[in-house]
């Protein structure tokens, strides 16, 4: 008898355990049951597999077809996504009052918001988005309709509602005791639901935005819970200097933060492209991560953030839209963008030797696709402290996961593929090339959300209940993390050669035991 909720796919699986490394899994048998991955055999062994688990039948993926994880987009403002594309023609402080404060503060009109932010879930679906972490607007009720409406289309998100008590608009703007209070009704909200993919998150906009009072209350409030906490660090320059003058007692954004208490091992700061190696070394020691978000860096950035250095440092660093500081929901956008960020550190620093010689110094900040990967999926799971739960193709891990589909040659697709072109070399075109017209299914906890141009779940209240186990890791406080050397050792990366590397998916399975908590690669 085939327990309910069970199905298998036969075929060829791509993901990025390792940084710079990209594994194939060629021909094999993926069974998942109560959205969870629970076995991974080698192709001959399909009839064993559908007899073990009382399958029916084990769909078998065309050629061209790959099965990838689903992308996880660390920093998203929900309400921004309606001028996504539009008004980026001045510096961060003035786009902030000119554009953002007004378009979040409309979404009180909760029709609007409904409609809106079904079209946000819908487009980031269909962009292969199967987690986000989104920071939604200041009044309570919209961000409500924000976590109905993930959870109504099946998307996985840790979720915030803005609190911001100084320098921003009139009507855009709470006290503190009120955005305290509105801050806990909107985490109980969402922990109500029991829903595990949906966690509530803390989120104060910056510090500029922030009195000390609001960020310390907001830090207890985030203890209480065991939540997420998500700001904005080390930004740009017009944001350094604000937080410089209004808090010259503190040498940094970071120094800010600790006293205020929001850097845990459960905290996600976007952009970081002003910290200084002590700064990163200092969230490396709380576990703090950073969203790399490269587009709305070019954007407002006004430096380059470094992935390597920083991961070598210690840091967790998962990829992020920004939307709509960055003017692309899509992360193979994202991906392709921190590829080439990386390369303008390269040729930043030919300019300023002067010369014509490419040292090896010069090439350590370079990433490749695979590397981009690893960010859109692992770094974003570790981030928010999910890399138990999804980023990679593990027994035990939850199905999220991207059917790709490399057959659309001619104007129906994004790439066209030519004779004797290989596996490899079709799922890299995809990277490089593809677009959401290339994602022709998309699973969250094994639950097909999205197939072909229809949202399967659009209209119902589907959504998997939190299992103890969930509720366990959803409500836990942050564990204390030791301080760490080296996380990452970038002198051991990967072998970056181009060939994708073959598993064994026998030995595979035997250290394939489910990951522990919070465990890292
Ligand atoms: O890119 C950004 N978008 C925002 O909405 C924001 N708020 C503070 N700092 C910010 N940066
Ligand atoms: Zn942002």
């Amino acid at each position: 008898m085939a327990a309910e909720n069970t199905f298998a796919f036969r075929g060829t699986y791509y993901h990025t355990p390792t940084y710079g490394r990209l594994d194939v899994l060629r021909d094999v048998v993926l069974v998942v049951q109560e959205g969870k991955i629970v076995r991974i055999a080698n192709g001959h062994e399909e009839t064993e597999v559908q007899e073990e688990f009382g399958l029916a039948e084990v769909r078998q993926l065309k050629a061209g077809q790959y099965f990838m994880p689903g992308f996880i987009d660390t920093h998203v403002h929900a309400p921004q996504y309606q001028f996504t594309g539009t008004g980026t023609d001045v510096p961060l402080m003035e786009w902030l009052r000119k554009y953002t404060f007004p378009a979040e503060c409309s979404f009180q009109d909760l029709e609007a918001a409904r409609h809106r932010y079904s079209l946000l879930v819908k487009r980031f679906l269909a962009n292969g988005t199967t987690t986000a972490m989104y920071y939604g607007s200041l009044h309570l009720q919209p961000n409500l309709v924000l976590v109905d409406s993930i959870e109504r289309l099946g998307q996985r998100a840790v979720v915030g509602k803005v609190n911001m008590d100084r320098l921003s608009a009139d009507d855009y703007i709470e006290d503190t005791a009120d955005g305290l209070r509105d801050a806990e009704e909107f985490v109980t909200y969402t922990l109500g639901k029991k829903c595990s993919r949906i966690q509530p998150c803390i989120t104060p906009r910056f510090i500029p935005t922030c009195t000390p009072e609001l960020m310390k209350g907001l830090a207890e409030i985030a203890q209480k819970y065991g939540c997420h906490i998500q700001s904005h660090i080390s930004e740009c320059c017009g944001e350094v200097n604000c937080v410089r003058e209004m808090h010259p007692e503190y040498a940094s954004d970071a120094a800010v933060f600790e006293e205020m208490g929001l850097l845990t091992n459960r905290t996600v700061m976007a952009h970081g492209t002003l910290l200084s190696d002590d700064d990163i070394r200092h969230l490396a020691r709380r576990g703090t991560a950073v969203s790399h978000c490269p587009l709305s860096n070019f954007m407002f950035g006004d430096a380059f953030f470094m992935v390597n250095h920083a991961l070598s440092l210690g840091l967790k660093v998962g990829l992020g839209t920004d939307v709509a500081g960055g003017i692309s929901p899509s992360m193979l956008s994202a991906q392709r963008m921190a590829v080439v960020n990386s390369r303008c550190i390269r040729a930043h620093k030919l300019a300023v030797s002067g010369g014509t010689t490419v040292t090896p110094e010069m090439e350590k900040d370079v990433i490749t696709f695979k590397e981009a990967l690893w960010l859109a999926t692992v770094g974003g799971a570790q981030a928010l402290d999910l890399a138990d739960v999804v980023g990679t193709f593990e027994v035990g891990k939850d199905f999220d996961a991207l059917l790709v589909d490399t057959n659309l040659s001619g104007t129906s697709g994004p790439f066209d593929v030519f004779e004797g072109e290989d596996d490899d070399q079709r799922f890299e075109k995809f990277i490089n090339l593809g677009d959401d017209r290339n994602l022709i299914e998309v699973y969250v906890q094994g639950v097909c959300v999205k197939r072909g141009d229809e949202f399967l779940l659009d209209g119902s209240n589907v959504s998997v209940k939190a299992t103890e186990d969930d509720s366990d890791r959803i409500m836990s406080a942050p564990t204390p993390v030791e301080p760490e050397a080296a996380y990452l050792d970038l002198a051991h990366r990967a072998d970056s050669s181009d060939e994708a590397a073959s598993v064994d998916v026998g030995a595979a399975a035997e250290q394939s035991e489910p990951p522990t908590k919070r465990s890292r690669f």
